[in-house]
């Protein structure tokens, strides 16, 4: 073990040797605080321990803290967990309570405590363990422990494409297949029972009066039934944890891939991406369907028609055969017209879902402009629309359904035909032979009829992949960056080289070159509204791409900085401010885990926050629902700007941070920024307000078509002046110019 107390005395960590090659480290005191310096000292320890595989839980590891354990979200930060082992490849299993059954190493969650490292077995009963405090030797687990199998994972290739991540899944879950099989196979078998029991009772008991084998052989076929519908329960249990383990498996990693996508890349239809995001339902149902169709379905059609032929002979087995045959060609030319139906009906399903997602989001916004009757055409001819496609869908499956059901009747009269006349002719069959062929030919035609809504779901299924697809092709956040930066503080010299960045559908790009804020600047941006000054501050946050050029933080490229440290870094405070449903607390410290109570009180008396809330009962704890309803829009704007004031980073990117606040809190909120940004920080502020400008030394006028002045705030604005000035004169002339002409027009010659 290389011990970790000289960065900061907080942090424990196992080597490579005890901890199956991986190191992990973790926190379990509530004011741990990684810091990057520290991290970087223990990365520094553990290669020169010879641990060449470890893993660093950096700051973003939020969950870790015993801060949000204590608060209310257990289950949230179980799954955090393991989302972060995901992330860390770590292979996790899943939590239990009985550490004796589970592989170590493994993760003890311990309540009121934090966590710990099991590492090894010490003796029966005794466990290997280390905590912050040290490695230990444990024998009684206090009560409510909870334990997370935990070893560093094979290499694997994370998933470029939708189709490889469902390939993925179904291949690390494919245990259930073969118990799956097995429970059909037998169930297959048993089903067998009842046929040969009518044969059985046909040829032997009403032909020769035994009644005794009569009674043997009905209790022997009940039982049989009975094991039947015990093996077709399991065969249902196996498959639901098949189905949940996939569901969790699949939903995890396309949210997770959403939120990795770059701003700029996100689709426009918010209500389309959550119809896409969702398809992984359609996909999964389909990947089953296809497996179990494939791999019991199929096959044991093939096994009845061998059954049959050894009851029947061959002329018997052959009507099945060719029935089955016709029917599967019948249902498979209808394919096409499936998919297609099933592609448009989807599609407009996608595109309602958008409708309605709109309407929630502008409902304001619609009633005051009274236009509500705008959404309600598109919803209702897209409805007409889904309906059309829906009922198209069902006339083309129930074609299919009615020929199978067609050819299966066919089927029955032909095999029992051939039956009665081999048993006529020839003497070749019995009546419990024919009885017993008939019976089992039904389970042949079986897969037939499953096929036309086995078509419905490729169809469905083709599409939500294509739309899957279409996010898995999304650039994310530092894409194709092999190894981003992290370094461990930034100055903050911002520089635009030759940049270049257009919005989806924007015709004109957003252009600027050689524009460079020296470390320690406070600059200014102010302009036109859609001059581009948001845009700007985009690019420097990093949460865009330019898609030219470059715009570098202290001479790196600020899209080459891993994401979650660029947030650590760079205090950036959006135009817009939605909070997320949860409680105001939880959205004050939002990735701020180890924000102190004091630092949290500062920070809230220093905005006036704390007023605003002093007459609410639940305080901090007051709930936020979906995207901040329940506040007015100030108060989400001081939500946002408390919490950057605890960020602590040295690069302030400030969006109109009191654009929706009144003179008393905006004039609070400028003491707060003035105190907090300290000399030597980098401020780029975009403002409407001349108020704000107190914050800054340098201005900037941006327009449409670059920067038209930057210098010292008061040359700035005294150019500012003189064009205002220069311009009404010039407005002023042209009026006086205008009414002279008017009046020598009108003048009496
Ligand atoms: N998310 C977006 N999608 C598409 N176009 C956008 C988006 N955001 C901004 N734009 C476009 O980019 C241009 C610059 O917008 P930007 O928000 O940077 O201007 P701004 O100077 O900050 O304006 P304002 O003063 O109104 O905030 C505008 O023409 C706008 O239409």
């Amino acid at each position: 073990m290389v011990d970790a107390s000289g960065s900061d005395g907080l942090v424990t960590m196992m080597d490579g040797a005890d901890a199956g090659a991986t190191a992990v480290i973790l926190s379990a005191t509530r004011d741990a605080s990684f810091s990057h310096e520290g991290l970087m000292w223990l990365s520094q320890q553990l290669v020169s321990a010879g641990v060449t595989d470890y893993r660093l839980l950096s700051r973003d590891s939020v969950m870790l803290s015993r801060h949000f354990l204590s608060e209310d979200a257990a289950d949230f930060h179980q799954v955090a967990l393991l989302e972060l082992f995901e992330k860390l490849n770590i292979e996790a299993g899943e939590w239990t309570t009985e550490l004796a059954l589970i592989a170590l190493p493994a993760v003890a969650l311990i309540p009121d405590h934090g966590y710990a490292f099991v590492y090894a077995a010490g003796g029966p009963g005794e466990w290997l363990v280390e905590t912050q405090v040290g490695r230990r030797q444990y024998s009684a687990w206090p009560v409510g422990t909870l334990f997370l199998p935990a070893s560093p994972a094979s290499k694997k290739a994370v998933p470029q494409t939708a189709e490889e991540l469902f390939e993925t899944i179904l291949r690390k879950d494919r245990a259930w297949v073969p118990l799956a099989a097995v429970a059909t196979t037998l169930s297959s078998i048993l089903l067998l029972a009842t046929s040969l029991y009518s044969m059985q009772v046909y040829d032997r008991v009403i032909g020769q009066g035994g009644l005794s084998t009569l009674i043997v052989l009905t209790v022997g076929v009940v039982i049989a039934i009975l094991v039947e519908l015990g093996l077709k329960l399991a065969r249902s249990s196996i498959m639901d944890r098949a189905i949940n383990a996939i569901d969790v498996d699949a939903s995890v990693s396309v949210y997770a891939r959403l939120l990795s996508v770059r701003l700029d890349q996100m689709p426009a239809s918010l209500g389309t991406l959550a119809a896409q995001v969702r398809g992984f339902e359609t996909v999964r149902a389909f990947a089953l369907a296809r497996i179990i169709y494939l791999a019991t379905d199929l096959p044991f059609a093939v096994f009845f028609l061998m059954v049959i032929w050894m009851i029947g002979g061959f002329a018997v087995a052959m009507v099945p055969a060719i029935a089955f045959v016709i029917a599967a060609a019948g249902g498979l030319s209808l394919r096409r017209a499936i998919a297609k139906h099933a592609t448009n009906e989807m599609s407009v399903a996608n595109m309602r879902q958008g409708v309605l997602v709109e309407t929630i989001q502008s409902a304001e916004s619609v009633k005051a402009a009274g236009a509500g009757w705008l959404l309600q055409g598109r919803w209702n001819s897209l409805s007409r629309e889904s309906a059309n496609e829906s009922m198209k869908l069902k006339q083309l499956n129930d074609h299919a359904a009615h020929f199978s059901g067609l050819m299966q009747q066919l089927s029955y009269v032909f095999l029992v035909a051939t039956g009665a006349y081999l048993a006529v002719d020839g003497r070749t069959m019995t009546v419990g032979a024919i009885i017993a062929c008939s019976i089992i030919s039904g389970r042949v035609l079986g897969p037939v009829a499953a096929l036309p809504g086995l078509l419905v779901q490729w169809g469905n299924s083709k599409i939500a992949l294509d739309h899957l697809e279409k996010l898995f092709e999304l650039e994310r956040d530092n894409h194709g960056i092999l190894q981003s930066l992290s370094p461990s503080h930034v100055q903050g010299k911002l520089e635009v080289r030759n940049v270049e960045f257009a919005w989806r559908g924007q015709t004109t790009p957003f252009a600027l070159n050689g524009f460079t804020v020296q470390p320690g600047e406070r600059v200014g941006v102010i302009g036109s509204v859609g001059s581009g000054k948001s845009t700007l501050l985009k690019l420097f946050a990093g949460v865009i791409k330019a898609s030219k050029g470059v715009v570098c933080l202290d001479g790196m490229d600020v899209q080459h900085i891993a994401a979650d440290r660029r947030s650590e870094l760079i205090g950036y405070l959006p135009q817009t401010t939605r909070l997320i449903s949860g409680t105001l607390r939880q959205n004050l410290t939002l990735g701020l885990p180890y924000v102190s109570e004091d630092l949290l009180m500062a920070a809230i008396q220093a905005t006036g926050l704390a007023e605003q809330i002093a007459g609410r009962p639940e305080g901090l704890d007051v709930r936020i629902s979906e995207g901040g309803e329940g506040l007015s829009g100030g108060q989400k704007q001081l939500v946002a700007l408390t919490r950057l004031l605890m960020c602590q980073s040295s690069l302030w990117l400030l969006d109109e941070p009191t654009s929706s606040m009144d003179e008393g809190t905006e004039e609070r909120c400028l003491m707060a920024l003035k105190e907090q940004i300290r000399t030597g920080q980098t401020l780029v502020l975009v403002t409407h307000k001349a108020r704000l400008l107190d914050l800054v030394d340098r201005l900037v006028v941006l327009t449409p078509q670059g920067i038209a002045l930057d210098g010292p705030k008061d040359k700035v604005l005294d150019a500012l002046r003189q064009r205002a000035a220069a311009a009404q004169q010039q407005q002023s002339g042209i009026v006086t110019t205008k009414s002279n002409l008017r009046s020598s027009v009108q003048a009496p010659s």
